[in-house]
């Protein structure tokens, strides 16, 4: 079933006009990221990079129809392109965005989350994992111009930036919504939104699993800066020059020990080895796995991620692993 919903999904995207642009080679000319002719735009089907060599900063778009959901392949994608940037002196930024403006991303694809074997889920956190990692711990400057609708995956994925700009549209809500999907927010999502909110906006933003709208998600903080549709990109050039300007932007912050908070000094040498694992222990299969759906509906599949008993103890957790707060020790007792 999930693979059938998976197979319409891709037919339907193929489909949108969109999504029709991704027939376009890597590797053609077009305009730069600094607005200029003739600079080569290169990336993969599902990431299109727009490099501006003179400003060392490159725009990378996210082309994943039909919402960016986090596939498998669009993370591999994702994670190739951050790499050439990073491995490429020429440049010190990227601004991260979404080429289809209106969904910035709809977060982890859930057809790759059940009717799959096991080691596929293994494979597919362990990018979900990587993708977070390497953009967190990217030593160039990540600036995500938010275009578009962001919840949970998406979220984390402008978390992981280091300043984030958002089109003043109402429906464009970032958030962790985990719990309004009957899944949890893996406590480094979790963590995620502490650094960047606060214990407690976070402690209520999770469990009820709150999507922002623009001006809500500037007042608590989840994004640094809110701008008409069609100013995100020119500010979020102007807020990476001021990065830029700055002579070691990443590596220096972390240095001082301000940035990258969710990794300790401890945590982060042994990131690799600690950190990627999956999430489910041996006896916690994985908390989508298809057996364990009552239905996946063809369209919202969201409303299909009912609660359930495993998914519940998850939650649990989560709530738990917010520490001290009594209403935790209430919900573990
Ligand atoms: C258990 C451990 C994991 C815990 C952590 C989980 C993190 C996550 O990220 S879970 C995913 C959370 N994502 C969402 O809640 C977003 C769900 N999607 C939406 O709310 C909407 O689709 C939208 C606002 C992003 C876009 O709305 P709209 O433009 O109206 O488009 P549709 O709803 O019609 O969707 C189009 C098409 O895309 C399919 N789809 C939507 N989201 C996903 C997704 N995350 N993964 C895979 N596929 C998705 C949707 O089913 C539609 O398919 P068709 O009906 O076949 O066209």
């Amino acid at each position: 079933m999930a693979l059938a919903v998976g197979m319409r999904v891709l037919t339907r995207a193929l489909h949108r006009p969109w999504a029709r642009g991704l027939r376009v080679a890597p590797g053609r000319t077009g305009p730069a990221a600094g607005g200029g002719d003739g600079v080569r735009c290169f990336g993969s089907p599902r990431v299109l990079v727009e490099p501006d060599p003179a400003a060392g900063v490159a725009v990378v778009k996210m082309r994943n129809p039909p919402v960016n959901s986090f596939s498998l392949e669009f993370l591999t994608e994702l994670l190739i392109s951050l790499e050439k940037l990073e491995n490429d002196k020429t440049f010190r930024g990227i601004i991260l965005t979404s080429d289809h403006p209106g969904i910035f991303s709809a977060g982890l694809d859930l057809t790759e989350m059940c009717g799959r074997k096991p080691e596929h889920y293994m494979e597919y956190w362990k990018a979900v994992q990587e993708m977070w990692l390497r953009f967190y711990l990217s030593n160039l400057v990540v600036i995500a111009a938010i275009n578009g609708v962001s919840p949970a995956g998406g979220c984390l994925l402008s978390l992981t930036c280091d300043y984030r700009v958002l089109a003043n549209n109402p429906k464009y809500t970032i958030g962790l919504n985990e719990t309004r999907l009957g899944i949890v927010a893996p406590f480094w999502f979790k963590d995620m939104m502490v650094n960047t909110v606060g214990y407690r906006t976070a402690e209520r933003a999770l469990q009820l699993g709150l999507l922002f709208p623009p001006a809500e998600a500037l007042r608590v903080g989840v994004v640094d800066q809110v701008v008409p549709e069609d100013q995100v990109q020119s500010t979020a050039r102007s807020v990476m020059a001021q990065w830029l300007a700055i002579p070691v932007c990443r590596p220096g912050v972390q240095n001082q020990g301000l940035g990258r908070a969710v990794l300790s000094p401890e945590a982060l040498g042994e990131a690799p080895s600690c950190l990627i694992q999956p999430l489910a222990a041996p006896d916690d299969p994985w908390p989508l796995d298809a057996s364990r759906q009552s239905a996946f509906p063809p369209r919202g599949l969201p409303a299909c991620l009912c609660l359930q008993a495993p998914l519940f103890l998850s939650l649990v957790r989560t709530l738990v692993g917010f520490g001290v707060h009594p209403k935790s020790k209430r919900i573990s007792s």
